[in-house]
């Protein structure tokens, strides 16, 4: 059989990336503190972390962009990667940051139900039109959110515009057989229930499945395969291999307002 869990092990494979986390957290602490409107931890439920940080750009907005974090579902927050905002927020979008709870306090299902929630309260703080992005885990929940069992209002749901899946994962069941699985707590059902690439698609907003040309294979292989499946349902779908990067280096380009991924994400390209 595979090794599944190097299959799915990234830092083992990028050197250098033990320090990785406290320079994204330095980066991201430092943009936060040259934001001129910075909302912080606006509560879209009653748990510890279920909170979003909004940031605003300097006009009029022209809609909401919410980046979900990523992690494996066990690690990180809204503050890891606030700098990502600033490739949609200079073009003049809100972005909202949330915060989940993590593995094993939550079970990745209860995390897609926070996703739905968190949606939800940004969508009644900002108006117009919505993008979703999310990397890795992120790219995860929400793919899960444009599932036919998706629970957002159709107020809402009518209002996703576009999504971008980061280095997602669309198909959960061969982490059942990772380490990762003792703390994911999940079972076949489960997996099942939480793989985008297992449901049809709830309605035809488009679909972008972005994966680093220099990623373990298996990414390429969860992008290649929602984009693969869906299109087969009639969604817009594109699948887009960033040469060179890797599952770290594919979100950088999100701070940058002229580059590929941020013109993808709220859709000038
Ligand atoms: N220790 C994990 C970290 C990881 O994969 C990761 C780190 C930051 C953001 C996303 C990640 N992957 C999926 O959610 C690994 O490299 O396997």
């Amino acid at each position: 059989m595979r090794d599944w869990d190097d299959a799915y092990a990234n830092s083992a494979h990028i050197p250098g990336s033990d320090k990785m986390p406290a320079q994204w957290a330095e980066r991201a602490a430092a943009y936060r503190a040259g934001l001129k409107d910075f909302r912080a931890d606006v509560a879209y439920g009653p748990g510890e972390r279920q909170h979003l940080d909004l940031i605003l750009p300097d006009g009029a907005s022209k809609g909401l962009v919410v980046f979900v974090h990523g992690g494996y579902w066990m690690r990180f927050d809204k503050s890891t990667w606030t700098d990502l905002a600033e490739g949609a927020r200079h073009h003049g979008w809100t972005v909202a940051l949330p915060s989940y709870t993590l593995t094993p306090a939550a079970r990745i299902s209860d995390i897609t139900a926070e996703i739905t929630a968190a949606i939800a309260k940004a969508a009644s703080l900002v108006s117009g039109p919505i993008r979703l992005a999310g990397h890795s885990a992120g790219g995860h929940l929400v793919t899960r959110m444009l599932c036919n069992d998706s629970r957002l209002e159709p107020a809402v749901y009518n209002r996703i515009a576009g999504t971008l899946s980061i280095s997602g994962l669309h198909d959960l069941r061969p982490l059942l057989k990772t380490k990762m699985n003792e703390t994911l707590r999940m079972t076949m059902e489960e997996a099942t229930l939480e793989s985008a690439a297992l449901h049809l698609p709830r309605g035809h907003s488009p679909v972008t499945a972005w994966v680093g040309g220099g990623e373990r294979p298996e990414f390429m292989r969860q992008s290649d395969l929602i984009a693969n499946v869906w299109t087969g349902f009639d969604v817009p779908t594109r699948l887009v291999v960033d040469p060179g990067l890797n599952h770290f280096t594919v979100i950088d380009g999100l701070k940058d307002p002229s580059s590929p991924i941020t013109a993808r994400l709220i859709g000038l390209d």
